[in-house]
């Protein structure tokens, strides 16, 4: 896949990060720290990244600040992405089937190297649910995106 990755922080996890999805075969596009020209402010890299989600540039897309709050919250801003900020396996793996999420928000601060692993295998392997409540929830999130709340 092709995977948008950001951080506003040059810190190791988010380049063993960046190295872990190299090693999974995916083609990593890199915003904010993680590139020499990038603006590391987490409301504009996070954002960068997103929009690739959005516009088709991107499959997917992972945004890291230190909490993962910051970039959670710009990628969400963008129409088409379904953010998720995920601590721990389960809920990266939840966020795939029950969300349908496009964009996995780390914490720098939280993810350690062992976890790290843990959430990409979740995240990865996770695949949307089929079950109607589930789609039913996901298409109600994409009306939002319209500023819809009914069909
Ligand atoms: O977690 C974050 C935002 O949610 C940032 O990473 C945190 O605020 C640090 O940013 P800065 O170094 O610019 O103060």
């Amino acid at each position: 896949m092709r995977i948008s990755v950001s951080s506003d922080m040059d810190e190791p996890v988010a380049r063993s990060l960046v190295a872990a999805l190299r090693e999974r075969g995916h083609e990593v596009h890199p915003h904010g720290a993680l590139r020499p020209d990038g603006d590391p402010q987490w409301a504009v890299c996070s954002e960068a990244a997103a929009r690739e989600v959005a516009d088709g540039t991107a499959d997917q897309a992972v945004v890291c600040c230190w909490t993962g709050t910051g970039a959670s919250i710009a990628a969400n801003k963008v129409p088409g992405v379904r953010a998720a900020l995920c601590t721990d396996a389960y809920t990266a793996d939840g966020a795939r089937r029950w969300n349908d999420a496009n964009v996995l928000a780390l914490s720098l601060r939280l993810t350690s190297e062992p976890l790290l692993t843990e959430i990409l295998d979740a995240w990865f392997a996770g695949e949307p649910s089929a079950d109607a409540e589930d789609r039913q929830n996901v298409d109600r999130v994409r009306l939002l995106d319209h500023g819809k709340t009914r069909m």
